[in-house]
C-alpha cells in the first residue's frame, strides 16, 4: 500500500540509495526526469542484457525500466531483491511475465498512449511501400537498375482496408486510411459494432474480413491461452485472404503463422506482406524468418514501429513520472497489474486501510486457525468509494502476521486465493454504530477456542466479529466479538476477559504493577447484553483492554492467568 511503500521508499533513502536499472535505449529526456526528481539516486543504463546477466545484476534495484528486447523473466524478477517497479516504456507487456511480478508485489506500469501515432504512421508507411514498391524499388535503383515495369503497384484509394484489432493503434490506422479513401472494415471482438459505424468502420467477423479485404493490418495485442491471439493468422486464415491481398503486422510477431505466411507467399496466393514484428527479435537462428526477411515481395523493418523522437520522449518521461510515483510511495497513472487508485482517494482512505490492516492483525492473534471465509462490511459515505486498496490491506494485516507473505496491493489478491482466503464485501452508505464503521464478520468459523478462551474446558470463547473505525484520522477498534472496547490499535495491547464486577481494574493494575510494566491507556469493553441491557441470566464478562508501553513477559501473563477471577488473556502486537 502507499503507506507501506512509503516506508520502503523512506526507508531505502535513509538506509540505501533508490538504484534505477534501464536496460533498453529509451530517450534521454525520461533519465532527465528521473535524475531532477531522484536526485540522490544510482541510475545505471545497461542496454543489450542478456536473460542470465539480466538475472545476475537485478540485485537490490528498486526500478526496472524496459523496452521490447529485455525479457523480464520470472527468474529475473525472482532473483530481485527490493523491486519495487517494473516500466515499460511502450505498450506492450508481452516480454514481462506480469503473473510472476503481481506474485511479488512488484508493480508493472506501461505507457498505453505514448507510442500510438508512430505505430500508426508507420502502419501506413508499410501498407503504402507495399502497394508501390517503394523499398524495392530503392534497392533497384541504388544497384544502379531503372526498372520501371518491374515495380507496377496498385492505387488504394477504394480499397478495402481490413483492420483486425480496432483498438488505439487499429483506431489511428483506420482513420488516416479514411484519409486515403480506402473502404475499412474490422474484426475485433471487444469493440461494439455500433461504436466502430460511429467511425466510418465496418464490423465484420474475422473469415468475412479475410475474404473482403484487400490490405489486412494487424493490431491486436499478443496473449495466450485458448482464446488468445497468438497464431491468429495461421494456414486457415492465410488460405481465406482474397489472392492478390497484402498483409501488413506491426504488433506483434506471434499473431502470424510464419512458416504459413512463407508458403502462401511462396504459392504466390497473397501479394505480399510488410512486417515489423518478428517471433524472434532481433531474428538470430530462425531459418523461416531469414527466409521471410529475404523474400522479394517481403518488406521488413526491424520494430521500429515506436521509433519516432516524439514517441520516445513521450513514453521514456511517461513511464519515468510513474517510476518516480510508485518509488515516492504513490500509486501510478497506469499500472498493468493493480487497480487505479486517483492519490486524492487513496489520502481519504489511507486511515481506513490502517485500520483494516490492523483489525486482521488483531484477528489472527485473538483467533488463530486456518482462514476460510470473512465478510468485510463498510458502512457509512466510505462505502461509496473504491475500497479495493482497504481489502488489500485486510489480507495484508491477516496474512503478514502469521506469514512471511510481503502483501501489497499488486498481490493480495493472488496471495489471498492461495491462503484459500475469500473475501466478501458489503456496503451500505447507513451509518451502523458509527457515522463510518468497517465490520469483519467471520462467515464460516475455524471451530478454534480464541486465545481469550478460559482454561481448557472452562470455555470456548471465538472471536467472530471486529468493528472500527476513524476518529480524527485515527483508527479505532470499537468491537471485539460480543465486547465493545473503544481503543486504538497500535504497540502491544493486553486483553483480559474477567467477570463484570467491582475491583477487577485495580487487581488486575496491580499485577502489572508488580512486574513492572507501565499501562498507558486502558479500557474496559461490556459485553453486547450489558451494552443493550438485555436480560442476562449469569454474571457478565468484560473486556478488559490495556495499551502497555513494552511487551509482557510471558511469565507475567502466566501470573494474571492463574489470577482467580480473570477467565482468559492474551497480549496482541500492532
Ligand atoms: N510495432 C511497434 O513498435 C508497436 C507500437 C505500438 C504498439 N504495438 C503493438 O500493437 C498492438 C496494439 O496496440 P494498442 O495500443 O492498439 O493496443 P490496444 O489494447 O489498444 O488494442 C488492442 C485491440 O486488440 C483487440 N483484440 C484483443 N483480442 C483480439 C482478438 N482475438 N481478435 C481481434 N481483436 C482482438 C482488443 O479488443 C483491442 O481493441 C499491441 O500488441 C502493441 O504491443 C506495436
Ligand atoms: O508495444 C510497443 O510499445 C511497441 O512494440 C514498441 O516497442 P519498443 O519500445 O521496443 O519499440
Amino acid at each position: 500500500m502507499a503507506e507501506a511503500h512509503d516506508r520502503a521508499a523512506d526507508t531505502a533513502e535513509a538506509t540505501q540509495t533508490i538504484k534505477i536499472l534501464i536496460t533498453d535505449r529509451i530517450a534521454h529526456e525520461g533519465i532527465d526526469l528521473l535524475r531532477a526528481q531522484l536526485p540522490e539516486a544510482q541510475i545505471d543504463e545497461r542496454p543489450g542484457l542478456k536473460p542470465e546477466q539480466l538475472k545476475a545484476a537485478i540485485g537490490d534495484y528498486h526500478a526496472l525500466i524496459v523496452r521490447s528486447e529485455t525479457q523480464v523473466t520470472a527468474e529475473v524478477l525472482a532473483a530481485a531483491t527490493n523491486l519495487k517497479i517494473v516500466g515499460r516504456a511502450g505498450v506492450g507487456v508481452d516480454n514481462i511475465d506480469t503473473e510472476a511480478a503481481t506474485r511479488q508485489g512488484i508493480i508493472v506500469v506501461n505507457s498505453p498512449t505514448g507510442n500510438i501515432i508512430a505505430a500508426a504512421e508507420h502502419s501506413i508507411a508499410m501498407l503504402m511501400s507495399l502497394a508501390r514498391h517503394v523499398p524495392g524499388a530503392n534497392a533497384s535503383m541504388k544497384a544502379g537498375k531503372w526498372e520501371k515495369s518491374r515495380f507496377l503497384g496498385v492505387e488504394v484509394r477504394n480499397k478495402v482496408l481490413g483492420v483486425v484489432g480496432l483498438g488505439k493503434v487499429g483506431m489511428a490506422v483506420a482513420r488516416r486510411a479514411q484519409g486515403l479513401e480506402m473502404q475499412i472494415i474490422a474484426f475485433d471482438p471487444f469493440v461494439a459494432p455500433e461504436q466502430a459505424r460511429k467511425n466510418g468502420v465496418t464490423m465484420l467477423s474475422l473469415e468475412e474480413l479475410l475474404q473482403q479485404a484487400d490490405f489486412i493490418t494487424l493490431h491486436t495485442s499478443l496473449t495466450s491461452g485458448p482464446n488468445g491471439t497468438r497464431g491468429l493468422i495461421g494456414e486457415h486464415e492465410l488460405s481465406l485472404m482474397k489472392p492478390g491481398a497484402r498483409l501488413i503486422n506491426c504488433a506483434r510477431g506471434g499473431l502470424i503463422d510464419e512458416a504459413a505466411l512463407l508458403k502462401a507467399l511462396e504459392e504466390k496466393h497473397i501479394a505480399g506482406a510488410a512486417l515489423d514484428v518478428f517471433s524472434q527479435e532481433p531474428i538470430r537462428d530462425n531459418e523461416t524468418l531469414k527466409q521471410l526477411v529475404a523474400h522479394e515481395r517481403v518488406i521488413v523493418t526491424p520494430h521500429l514501429g515506436a521509433s519516432t523522437e516524439e514517441a520516445q520522449i513521450g513514453v521514456a518521461t511517461d513511464v519515468a513520472e510513474q517510476v518516480v510515483t510508485v518509488l515516492r510511495g504513490d500509486f501510478p497513472r497506469a499500472a498493468v497489474n493493480a487497480p487505479l487508485i486517483l492519490s486524492e482517494t487513496l489520502k481519504i482512505l489511507q486511515p481506513y486501510m490502517s485500520l483494516v490492516e490492523k483489525m486482521g492483525r488483531l484477528y489472527t492473534q485473538l483467533q488463530p486457525g486456518p482462514l476460510s471465509k470473512i465478510e468485510l462490511s463498510y458502512n457509512g459515505d466510505i462505502a461509496n468509494y473504491d475500497l479495493r486498496p482497504l481489502q488489500a490491506a485486510l489480507i495484508k494485516g491477516l496474512l503478514e502476521s502469521v506469514s512471511d507473505a510481503h502483501v501489497n496491493m499488486v498481490n493480495a489478491q493472488v496471495i489471498a486465493k492461495e491462503w484459500g482466503l475469500e473475501i466478501v464485501e458489503q456496503k451500505s452508505s447507513t451509518p451502523a454504530e458509527f457515522a463510518n464503521q468497517v465490520t469483519l464478520r467471520v462467515v464460516s468459523t475455524n471451530g478454534y477456542a480464541s486465545s481469550l478462551a478460559g482454561k481448557a474446558g472452562t470455555d470456548n470463547e471465538q472471536i467472530e466479529v471486529l468493528s472500527g473505525t476513524v476518529m480524527h484520522g485515527i483508527p479505532r477498534i470499537v468491537r471485539v466479538g460480543r465486547y465493545w472496547p473503544e481503543f486504538v490499535p497500535e504497540g502491544y495491547i493486553l486483553f483480559c476477559r474477567n467477570p463484570d464486577q467491582p475491583g477487577m481494574i485495580g487487581r488486575v493494575g496491580g499485577i502489572l504493577g508488580k512486574v513492572n510494566v507501565n499501562i498507558h491507556r486502558m479500557d474496559v469493553g461490556p459485553s453486547t447484553r450489558k451494552r443493550h441491557h438485555t436480560q442476562q441470566d449469569s454474571p457478565d464478562v468484560a473486556l478488559m483492554v490495556i495499551s502497555v508501553d513494552d511487551p509482557i513477559p510471558n511469565w507475567a501473563l502466566d501470573e494474571l492467568s492463574k489470577t482467580g477471577d480473570i477467565i482468559g488473556v492474551t497480549m496482541v502486537k500492532f
